[in-house]
């Protein structure tokens, strides 16, 4: 028999309970350079945006029409200068993450062949680091599971 316990249950289970409040979803591709000595290119967020000063692999949001790996290779080009191919782009994870009203699905390619020396169009400062050495950078919330991943792969 049902008791009081098991119905409250069973109503909170039900697919058609009220749906909590719908939250956009932000689509972000970002990418860890390694060079040839294994080390990763991160970038510092420049002042004046969200999470200013945290250190940041170079990327950004993928745009309507465009694949992920089409935003990137954008992304790469605008703030870098640097070229690569969707075929140099090995996608190895993604995190997820509140961000404000939104919740950003951050997918992460490792890139090792590019063409061009990578420039910050922006003033920001830019490092190459070695993966272990990410888990003492500031960094945003969603890069930090990341880190371990990078460090057993690069
Ligand atoms: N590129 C990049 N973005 C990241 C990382 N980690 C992380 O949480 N993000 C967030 C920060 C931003 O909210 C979003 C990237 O969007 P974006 O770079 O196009 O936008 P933004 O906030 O810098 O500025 P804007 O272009 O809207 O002016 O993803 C990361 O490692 N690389």
């Amino acid at each position: 028999m049902m008791d009081a316990l098991s119905v409250s249950q069973s109503a909170s289970n039900r697919p058609d309970s009220a749906p909590t409040a719908e939250r956009a979803r932000l689509l972000v591709t970002a990418a860890a350079l390694v060079d040839a000595d294994g080390r990763i290119l991160v970038q510092q967020r420049p002042e004046g945006k969200p999470m200013a000063g945290l250190w940041e692999f170079p990327g950004g949001k993928v745009e309507p029409g465009e694949t992920p790996e089409e935003a990137l290779i954008r992304e790469l080009k605008e703030e870098l200068g640097i070229s690569t191919h969707k075929s140099c782009l090995a996608p190895v994870t993604f995190a997820s993450e509140p961000l404000g009203d939104r919740d950003l699905l951050l997918l992460l390619y490792i890139c090792r062949k590019w063409t061009g020396v990578p420039r910050l169009h922006h003033a920001s400062p830019m490092q190459w680091v070695r993966p272990a050495e990410m888990f003492s950078l500031p960094m945003p919330p969603a890069d930090l599971p990341m880190i371990g991943i990078l460090d057993a792969l690069v």
